[in-house]
């Protein structure tokens, strides 16, 4: 599939680039050719697209930095999650969910499919493996993917990978938003993210300040009740709580069914009107509800509303209490805009996610600042020299899916394509040589 310095098809990667990569780079790190595309990160999306090119032949490879496939699923999320949309949406090409498994899978059903999907296909991602940057080198027309491996021989070891298609799989949610608060390091109680929250065994009886009101901090803030803690959410704006389910139908159902036929801002009245119907004026509990709609919202700023699992009725009850924006934190307690001071013993900042590919893709404006392919969906998945982005689509496990289908399809012509030039070009250089005869 790939070889090193002099690989097996005879390309000597070391002449080519002896003009352009100083001696003392070149030899400090194993140069490897990939006769297909590299992929950046096994999750759902990297998984996906490989999935897709096995089922064509075509070789890659996947670039993983953890030890492990779908590591956000695995290492980044908390004890009692479960899909929060039924598990048609959830389910990535070719592979359907276990007939067996119920309409919303756990995370650990969820990661049992994920390894399954990896076994079918035969997809062997490289562990361990971060890559640090990605540029394409217009003078030969290829990408130069750069990595640190930690399994290394040696501790750690470099890598170049050397190929004509690359796959960016890194996710939305790549790294830990860890917003910069007054006073958090005079604090002194414990400060956790909530993707290294695992479940509220720990916090019996403890005050805990749950920073956000997304999915994350909701779940949390519900968890933490049910494991016998006393949780305040901060909710410094506002957020669009929709119950899970609307009269026995999942409400993102209802949500793509009517956007297929009435325009997104009727989707959303008619959404809320129901919501409201369902769970009542939510804005008295200090849950503002936005000014956008939550279906636009989410296509226009990628901002998920909170499907309610439960934490809602816990809130009405003043279980758990809604606080607004923080001024400061200092030790052992946190001012409030209103003008309070909590006491409290732990904070777990539930503050979201960001991608974390304007770190490593060198001199490409495909992505924003924000590491969001600039073009909406559905014309995010392919930039130009062979760029291709999946699971940036905002619209979770489904858009990732559709994403990986056009890659997978795109890039398995263009392989098969310049297969079909290589070979032509292989069989006239043998005709000229045999007619020398
Ligand atoms: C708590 C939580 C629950 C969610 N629930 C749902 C849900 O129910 N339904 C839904 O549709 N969506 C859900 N999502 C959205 C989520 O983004 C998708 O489920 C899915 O994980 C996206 O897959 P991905 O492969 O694009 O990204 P990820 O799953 O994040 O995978 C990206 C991979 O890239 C690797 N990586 C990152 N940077 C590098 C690098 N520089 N070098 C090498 N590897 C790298 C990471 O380690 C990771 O394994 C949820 C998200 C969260 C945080
Ligand atoms: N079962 C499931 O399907 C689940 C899915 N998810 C998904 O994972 C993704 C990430 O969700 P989540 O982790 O909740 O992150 P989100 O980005 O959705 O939410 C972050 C929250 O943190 C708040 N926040 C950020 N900075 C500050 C600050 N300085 N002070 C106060 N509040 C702050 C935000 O407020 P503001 O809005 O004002 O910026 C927002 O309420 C989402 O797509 C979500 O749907 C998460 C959990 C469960
Ligand atoms: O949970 C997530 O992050 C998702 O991206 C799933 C999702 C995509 N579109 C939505 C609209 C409403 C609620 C959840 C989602």
């Amino acid at each position: 599939m790939y070889g090193s310095i002099n690989n097996k098809k005879g390309l000597n990667i070391s002449s080519m680039f002896q003009n352009l990569i100083p001696e003392a780079e070149l030899f400090s790190r194993r140069c490897i050719w990939v006769n297909g595309p590299v992929i950046v990160g096994a999750g759902p999306s990297g998984l996906a697209v490989a999935a897709g090119l096995k089922r064509e032949g075509v070789p890659f490879i996947i670039l993983e930095r953890a030890n492990c496939i779908a590591s956000l699923w695995q290492n980044r999320t908390y004890d009692r999650l479960k899909l929060h949309l039924p598990k048609q949406f959830c389910q990535l090409p070719n592979f359907p969910f276990p007939e067996d498994y119920p309409e919303y899978p756990t995370k650990f059903q969820f990661i049992q499919y994920l390894e399954d999907y990896a076994t079918n296909f035969d997809i062997n991602p490289k562990y361990n493996e971060t890559v640090q940057s990605a540029k394409y080198d217009e003078t030969f027309g290829l990408w130069r993917v750069k990595t640190v491996s930690k399994s290394g021989q040696f501790g750690s070891c470099e890598f170049e990978y050397i190929c004509r298609w690359l796959v960016v799989a890194t996710g939305e949610n790549a790294e830990k938003v860890v917003p910069d608060f007054e006073g958090l390091e005079d604090f002194g109680g414990d400060v956790l993210h909530a993707g290294d929250y695992k479940s509220g065994g720990r916090y019996e009886g403890k005050k805990v300040l749950v920073v956000g009101c997304g999915n994350s901090g909701m779940e949390v803030s519900l968890d933490l009740y049910n494991h016998g803690a006393n949780p305040s959410m901060v909710v410094r704006s506002s957020v669009h709580v929709l119950p899970r389910e609307i009269f026995g139908r999942s409400t993102f159902e209802l949500g793509v069914t009517m956007m297929k036929w009435m325009p997104v801002w009727l989707a959303d009245k008619t959404l809320l009107l129901l919501a409201r119907i369902v769970l009542g004026n939510t804005d008295k509990y200090g849950l503002k509800r936005p000014k956008m709609g939550p279906l636009e919202l989410k296509n226009k700023e990628g901002k998920t509303p909170v499907l309610d699992v439960g934490a809602l009725p816990k809130i009405r009850s003043g279980k758990i209490k809604i606080v607004p924006a923080i001024i400061k934190f200092g030790q052992g307690k946190v001012e409030l805009v209103d003008g309070r001071v909590l006491e409290i013993d732990s904070v777990i900042l539930a503050t979201g996610y960001r991608s974390n590919v304007p770190s490593w893709l060198k001199d490409n404006d495909f992505f924003s600042d924000d590491g969001i392919p600039k073009n909406p969906f559905p014309n995010g998945w392919k930039g130009e020299a062979g760029l291709y982005a999946v699971g940036f689509t905002r619209k979770g496990l489904f858009g990732a899916s559709l994403d990986a289908m056009s890659v997978a399809h795109d890039i398995a012509n263009r392989w098969k394509e310049e297969s079909k030039q290589q070979k032509k070009t292989a069989a006239a250089r043998h005709r000229r040589c045999i007619s020398h005869f």
